[in-house]
């Protein structure tokens, strides 16, 4: 039987009560399908760093390079510093991975009605592609004068040839795949003069090999004006990794909610395991209250499973999921709801199981 190794890593808050439920999803839909999967648990995270003083042990990306994927939750603690606990696991692995396309689509799904006039959120059937390994990201910088009111604290954002052509040429390809063929090219280069100018004129060399796409220009503010008014002129998107970030929580939030959004961190190369996530964080305010919504970590484990090569376990988890929601009698509370982050996953299930059912 085929087998994936998935290295499981929950990490904090609401983090764990997801990707429970997710490999539950996904032991399901893989059972059904003739393939398995072999689970192997990762407690790295703030108890890991609570007990050992460190995210991870050292060597950890290391361990994780055998594992044909990675499934990860959130991380963050209201007791730890957010850039302790950020740096430490997701940016440790995406960066020591070089996973550096980050790609987060976003669709109203059935049934979701979502903040925007119905007209406008029909319109909403995007990809984000998220600069995922430089940028503002890069982490060059420093603090100087400590203590002293000369005090001084910089972050350099970090533009190269080889990154922003990288991620250029997936963004152009991931285009081309789509039916629209369009393509925008978000930018700030009127303010930032330097890295953004570069940014720009890396990407014209790039996109000179897709004459056959439809490519615009977005300063970022307008960028997010363009998503809540004129949703519907949009396909894929390619931006660095700071406005891409931005960018895809607002795509979230149009589309419904945070709790939906879903992200897979990939090195296209394939020479390491990519990673799959919720893009959501540990979502303090709702930790331990078992609602959180699980629909983010299903259809993270639906672009896991493509990934994979099960397009058609990946199709039945998208499927499963419209149905739940297009019914909309089981809807946590971020999407106007009342049930739990266990009933929800139960109507996932439900919803799989009758969808393997022949008619
Ligand atoms: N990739 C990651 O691991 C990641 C992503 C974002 C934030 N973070 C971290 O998470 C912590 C909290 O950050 P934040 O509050 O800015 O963002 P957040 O995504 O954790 O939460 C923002 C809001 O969205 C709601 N929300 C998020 N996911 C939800 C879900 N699945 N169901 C229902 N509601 C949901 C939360 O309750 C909260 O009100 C911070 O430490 C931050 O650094 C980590
Ligand atoms: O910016 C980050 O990387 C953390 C989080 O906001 C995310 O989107 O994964
Ligand atoms: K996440
Ligand atoms: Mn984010």
């Amino acid at each position: 039987m085929r087998t994936y190794n998935i290295a499981v890593m929950p990490g904090d808050g609401i983090g764990t009560e997801v990707i429970s439920a997710g490999c539950e999803l996904l032991t399901a839909v893989a059972k059904a399908h003739g393939f398995g999967f072999k689970f192997e648990h990762f407690d790295w995270g703030s108890d890991y760093y609570r007990k050992h003083g460190v995210m991870m042990p050292e060597g950890g990306v290391d361990r994780l390079r055998p594992f044909d994927a990675i499934y990860f939750g959130a991380v963050g603690d209201p007791k730890i510093p957010d850039a302790v606990t950020l740096w430490g696991l997701r940016l440790a692995i995406c960066q020591g991975l070089d996973q550096y396309a980050n790609v987060r689509p976003t669709r109203l799904l059935p049934g979701l009605k979502g903040p925007l006039r119905p007209e406008l959120g029909a319109g909403i059937d995007w990809v984000i592609v998220r600069e995922n390994s430089e940028g503002e990201y890069a982490g060059v910088g420093g603090r100087a004068h400590a203590g002293l009111p000369l005090e001084v604290g910089m972050d350099v954002a970090v533009f190269t040839r080889g990154g922003v052509e990288r991620i250029c040429k997936f963004a152009c390809d991931l285009a081309r795949s789509r039916p629209r063929k369009k393509l925008t090219i978000v930018t700030k280069s009127n303010a930032q003069r330097h890295g953004m100018v570069f940014w720009d004129e890396t990407c014209k060399r790039v996109i000179a090999d897709y004459p056959d796409l439809e490519i615009d220009w977005m300063l970022v503010d307008a960028m997010t004006t363009r998503m809540v008014l004129k949703p519907g002129t949009i396909d894929t998107v390619l931006a660095t990794n700071l406005h891409a970030d931005v960018l895809s929580d607002l795509a979230s939030a149009v589309a419904g909610s945070l709790g939906i959004g879903a992200t897979a961190n990939l090195d296209p190369s394939g020479a390491g395991p990519s990673m799959f996530e919720p893009i959501h964080g540990s979502a303090f305010d709702i930790t331990g209250k078992g609602i959180a919504n699980p629909i983010g970590s299903f259809w993270t484990a639906a672009m896991m499973l493509d990934h994979l090569g099960e397009p058609k376990a990946a199709a039945a988890v998208m499927q499963a999921i419209e149905t739940v929601t297009r019914s909309g009698k089981v809807m946590p509370p971020d999407l106007g709801g009342s049930s739990g982050t266990k009933d929800v996953t139960k109507a996932v299930l439900d919803a799989l199981q009758g969808a393997l059912t022949p008619a």
